[in-house]
């Protein structure tokens, strides 16, 4: 079953469609990657499911019920740039958004103690947020995302602004409350969603271009790259040797490696390893390269 099911949703700024008809589920645990460069239709799109901004078209169904006032107590939302009341403490904060959220004072701070404990966050809890690192901030505007229990968390660029310390924090934050919370994440940093999701939402120019795991898109979009790394220089015959052989194009050679395309991998690593064997080549590896998220990235935004 879907935790949240969008359908045709579209939104448009002044005639000009932003978000174009688009349509995806999210299952419960998953974390997931709303991929896709600047202007995408990313911020868009999420605080449309936030509840924070009419669609122009289309349907978002939370739990098999339509997206109300009620249901966005079950959605936590950080968004792209969040703002703190820097005068005060991290846990007054939290108990400032507990209580905005209808919880009492008695448990706002009991939730906000947790919260501040699972973000690592306790032994800041008395310090003014202005004095807070970047990374800190974004963990405490995660626990306030968390505030009132949401069965999905989305963030925007929750770590695009951030340092590498920052990032390592916060990425590892996510890592641990996706165990009991859905969690969509936009990003165009292509690591982080490598890392972290299951699941891939690829958005270009406001339409959902791809959507799957990064195995299955992999898969789908297997770029038939081989790559022969040598003990010493290349040898030397190797170029007129590949060029006699078919399925093979884009040769590139390196110091010491030679990458290129197959359309037959499989026919391909037999005639090479063949000939390795022939010509006593001292070949130090033999790769079918994987589809990296940015090889995927590139061919999907170029298309
Ligand atoms: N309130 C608005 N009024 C008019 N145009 C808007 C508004 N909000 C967003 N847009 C436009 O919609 C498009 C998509 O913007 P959006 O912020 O959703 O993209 P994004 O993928 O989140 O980009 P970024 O990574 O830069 O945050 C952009 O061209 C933007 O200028």
């Amino acid at each position: 079953m879907s935790l949240i099911e969008v359908k045709n949703l579209s939104k448009s700024f002044d005639g000009e469609d932003v978000v174009k008809g688009i349509t995806f589920e999210l299952t419960p645990g998953k974390c997931v990657a709303l991929l896709g460069p600047n202007g995408a239709g990313k911020t868009t799109t999420l605080r449309m499911l936030a509840g924070f901004s009419k669609p122009t078209n289309g349907t978002i169904t939370f739990d098999e019920q339509s997206l109300s006032s009620d249901i966005r107590n079950y959605i936590g939302y950080l968004p792209q740039f969040p703002v703190f009341h820097n005068w005060m403490s991290g846990k007054e904060f939290l108990i400032y958004v507990g209580q905005l959220s209808h919880l009492s004072k008695s448990e706002a701070d009991s939730r906000a103690d947790e919260l501040l404990d699972r973000v690592g966050l306790t032994d800041a809890k008395k310090q003014r947020i202005g004095k807070y690192s970047g990374g800190m901030k974004q963990r405490l505007g995660i626990a306030q995302a968390m505030m009132n229990r949401p069965k999905l968390i989305m963030l925007d660029e929750p770590v695009s602004a951030l340092d590498p310390i920052g990032r390592r924090e916060v990425l590892n934050l996510m890592r641990e409350i996706k165990k009991d919370a859905t969690i969509l994440f936009s990003t165009h940093i292509l690591n982080d969603a490598e890392e972290i999701s299951d699941e891939l939402l690829l958005l270009h120019h406001g339409e959902l271009v791809e959507q799957g795991s990064l195995d299955e898109l992999g898969n789908l979009y297997d770029s038939g790259k081989i790559i022969l790394a040598f003990q010493d220089n290349i040898p030397a015959d190797m170029e007129e040797k590949l060029n006699k052989l078919s399925h093979i194009t884009d040769i590139e050679f390196k110091k010491q490696s030679i990458e290129f395309i197959s359309s037959d991998v499989i026919a391909s690593r037999a005639e090479i390893l063949q000939l390795a064997v022939q010509n006593d080549w001292p070949l130090t590896k033999f790769e079918i390269a994987k589809t990296t998220l940015e090889d995927l990235f590139m061919k999907v935004v170029n298309q």
